[in-house]
This record gives structure tokens, C-alpha cells and sequence, in this order.
């Protein structure tokens, strides 16, 4: 008997345009939200769109309760989860990068309250996705949470952010290419469950991306435009997969890894990026690693250790590390030999 079953969770509103940050009351009212509205936000993203979307709602005489996370760990969500009881929220909404909207996400599943999705930075591709991704200790976790129930993303505030965020959520969309590749690898070797639509779905985002790579330019709003469809479509991969495997793979341990050597040293996308032109070359030797590079020096991003800020010996002992970061089969398999990470990193200019 046919016995498989799945449950994919999309958002129902995707509003992506300038200026649709006055939308984003529309937005919520279309969901039939009810209640108080809990706004979490990071100390820039309050000035940049936080505030207006508190004052947005405060004119519909909902007024908002407002709170400021500066890390993503679990103590944040739990702080956020206090916050949203006490002040009787009927909802949340996360206005920020990666780490408000990962917090966010995370205290609305376990609040069993709605979540909108207010990026306000191209930066990375956990704008749309039921995933959460947060540090402990010595491992990362890759955490099941609520997905936005409704996403607005207004192009004229992820325009006028600085240009690095823009070319950080492009190199975390390029590094699907590895993502996938690892994947394919773990369902190989170790019977991994893989999603052929959601990993067709990564790569071809990614494909997209490198053909459009010349629209991607500072200053150009349609540059905005071309990535934040890029990060949800990624974020759909993730949410059909059920799991951050489509866009997630041993250049993400090796980033994860870093993040716990360096903390803050670069942004999440570069360091993906980085490292997905190491794995490329463990993945297929001599040549495809270069059109991964290339991809990454065509928009601007970081291609060497140095340009990312840091140094060799770190990216040596990260790669030799990485495959400790989680039970995440990948082209790392049980850890790569410091000569061969030397010599990776070598061949490919990293360091
Ligand atoms: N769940 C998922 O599926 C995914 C999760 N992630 C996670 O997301 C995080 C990476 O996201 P990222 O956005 O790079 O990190 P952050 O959320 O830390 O944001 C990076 C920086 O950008 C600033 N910022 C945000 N918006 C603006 C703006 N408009 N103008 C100026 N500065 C701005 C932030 O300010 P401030 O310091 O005030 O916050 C912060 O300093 C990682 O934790 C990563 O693991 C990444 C991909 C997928
Ligand atoms: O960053 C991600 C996808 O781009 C997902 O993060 P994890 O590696 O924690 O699953
Ligand atoms: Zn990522």
C-alpha cells in the first residue's frame, strides 16, 4: 500500500514592489489576523522599517508591541516567546535580516500564532522558509519552524541597504549549486530522502540568478528585485523539501563552522559562497569550482579568504571541522584530511 504523505506550508501573500511597506497592513488584514501585533526587529532595521510599520498599524488603532533582538540564539525566542505573552500578541511580524526573521519564525511556531515576513535585506534566503538556523554550543541547529504567512518586501528599503547585504543573499542563492549536489551525494550514499522538485527547483534558482547576474548592480533597484525572488524561490525549495537540504550543504557547515571560530567576521552569504567554491572542487576536481567563482566575482561577492576577512589557518581548520557542525551527510563525508583542505583551498585561490 502507498503510504507516503507530506505537508508542504507556503506563504499565502508574497507583496514584492517599491514602497509595498505601506501594503504591509493590507497584507495582514487579507490573512484575517486577529489580535495585537508583536513587531521583532534588530536595532537598523527598526530605523529603517520597523517604526513605520509599528506607527502603520498604531493609525488602524492596533497598537503594536515592539521588541529588539540582537542575536539569534534560543534565549532570544524564548525572550520573544515572554514578550508576546505578555503583551497577549495575536500575532508577530519580523522586520530584518536572517536573524530577526529565524527568531521570529521560531517563537510564532512554538506561540502557535501567525508570522509575517518583512526583510529588510536581500541577504539571505530564510525570508520565506519553515526553517530556523541557530547556533548551540558546538553544533547548529536547523530548527522547524512557522513560515511567513504573509512575506513584504519592499525593493526601494532592500535597495538602499548596503550593497554587501544584496551580494550576500546572492552568494547564499549560488551556493544551492553545492547545496543539491551534496544532497544527491547523501541520498547516494546513505539513503537520504531527496525531493527531485525541490532540488530542481534550487538549482534552477540559482541557474537564474547567474543568468541575470548582470542586472544585479549597485544602485539598481531591479537589482532588489531579481534577488528577493531568487531568496523565495529558494525558500519554497526548502519549504516543498521540508528540510534546509535543497540550500544547505557542506560550504553552509563550513560557514556554520566559521561562525564559531569568528564570530561576526563576515556576513553568512559570503561565507557560503567561499565555501561553496571549495566544495565544488572536492565535489568535481579541476573545473566547475571556476563558473562558481566567476558567479561570485560577477556580483561582487567575496571569493578569497582574505577578501572575507579572514585568515588561512582559520579556513583550514574550519574545513577540517565543518562535518562536526551537524548529522549532515555531504561531500565532506568524516572530515577532510588538513593537507587535502590545504590543498583545496589552495587550488582554488581561497587562500
Ligand atoms: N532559516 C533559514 O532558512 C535561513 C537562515 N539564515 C540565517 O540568517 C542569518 C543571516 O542573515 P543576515 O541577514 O546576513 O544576518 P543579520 O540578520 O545578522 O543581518 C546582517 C546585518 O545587516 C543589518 N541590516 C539588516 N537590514 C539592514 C538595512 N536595511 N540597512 C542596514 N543594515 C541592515 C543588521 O543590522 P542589526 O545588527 O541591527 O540586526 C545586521 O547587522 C544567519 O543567522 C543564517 O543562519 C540564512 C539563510 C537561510
Ligand atoms: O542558511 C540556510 C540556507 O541558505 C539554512 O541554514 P542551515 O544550514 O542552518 O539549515
Ligand atoms: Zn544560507
Amino acid at each position: 500500500m502507498f503510504q507516503k504523505s507530506s505537508w508542504i506550508r507556503l506563504p499565502r501573500n508574497v507583496v514584492v514592489g517599491h514602497g509595498v511597506l505601506d501594503e504591509t497592513v493590507d497584507a495582514v488584514a487579507e490573512l484575517h489576523l486577529t489580535g495585537r501585533p508583536l513587531v521583532v526587529t534588530s536595532p537598523t532595521p527598526k530605523e529603517v522599517a520597523g517604526d513605520r510599520v509599528v506607527e502603520a498599524f498604531g493609525a488602524e488603532g492596533e497598537e503594536p508591541a515592539l521588541t529588539t533582538v540582537e542575536e539569534a540564539s534560543f534565549e532570544e525566542v524564548q525572550r520573544v516567546i515572554e514578550t508576546a505573552r505578555a503583551s497577549e500578541a495575536g500575532f508577530l511580524i519580523g522586520v530584518g535580516g536572517g536573524k530577526v526573521i529565524d527568531i521570529t519564525k521560531m517563537a510564532a511556531d512554538e506561540l502557535g500564532l501567525g508570522f509575517v515576513s518583512v526583510p529588510t535585506a536581500a541577504s539571505h534566503d530564510g525570508i520565506v522558509s519553515g526553517r530556523g538556523s541557530v547556533p548551540e554550543e558546538d553544533t547548529r541547529h536547523s530548527v522547524a519552524a512557522e513560515p511567513p504567512l504573509a512575506v513584504v518586501a519592499d525593493t526601494e528599503i532592500l535597495a538602499e541597504a548596503p550593497w554587501r547585504l544584496t551580494t550576500a543573499g546572492c552568494a547564499d542563492i549560488i551556493s544551492n549549486y553545492t547545496a543539491v549536489k551534496d544532497w544527491q551525494l547523501a541520498h547516494r550514499l546513505k539513503n537520504v530522502e531527496y525531493s527531485e522538485y525541490a532540488g530542481a527547483l534550487s538549482q534552477m534558482t540559482a541557474e537564474m540568478l547567474v543568468e541575470n547576474a548582470d542586472s544585479v548592480k549597485r544602485g539598481l533597484e531591479e537589482s532588489a528585485w531579481v534577488v528577493v525572488k531568487a531568496l523565495v524561490s529558494s525558500g519554497v525549495a526548502m519549504s516543498i523539501a521540508g528540510s534546509s537540504r535543497p540550500a544547505s550543504g557542506a560550504e553552509h557547515l563550513f560557514s556554520h563552522q566559521l561562525d564559531r571560530l569568528v564570530p561576526g567576521a563576515a556576513l553568512h552569504g559570503h561565507q557560503v559562497g567561499v565555501g561553496s567554491i571549495i566544495t565544488e572542487y572536492l565535489h568535481s576536481g579541476e573545473t566547475e569550482w571556476r563558473k562558481i567563482r566567476d558567479a561570485l566575482a560577477r556580483i561582487g561577492a567575496p571569493t578569497t579568504a582574505e577578501e572575507l576577512g579572514i585568515d588561512d589557518e582559520t579556513v583550514i581548520e574550519s574545513l577540517t571541522t565543518a562535518h562536526r557542525i551537524r548529522d549532515r551527510y555531504t561531500i565532506l563525508g568524516d572530515g577532510v584530511s588538513e593537507p587535502a583542505a590545504r590543498e583545496a583551498a589552495r587550488a582554488t585561490g581561497v587562500i
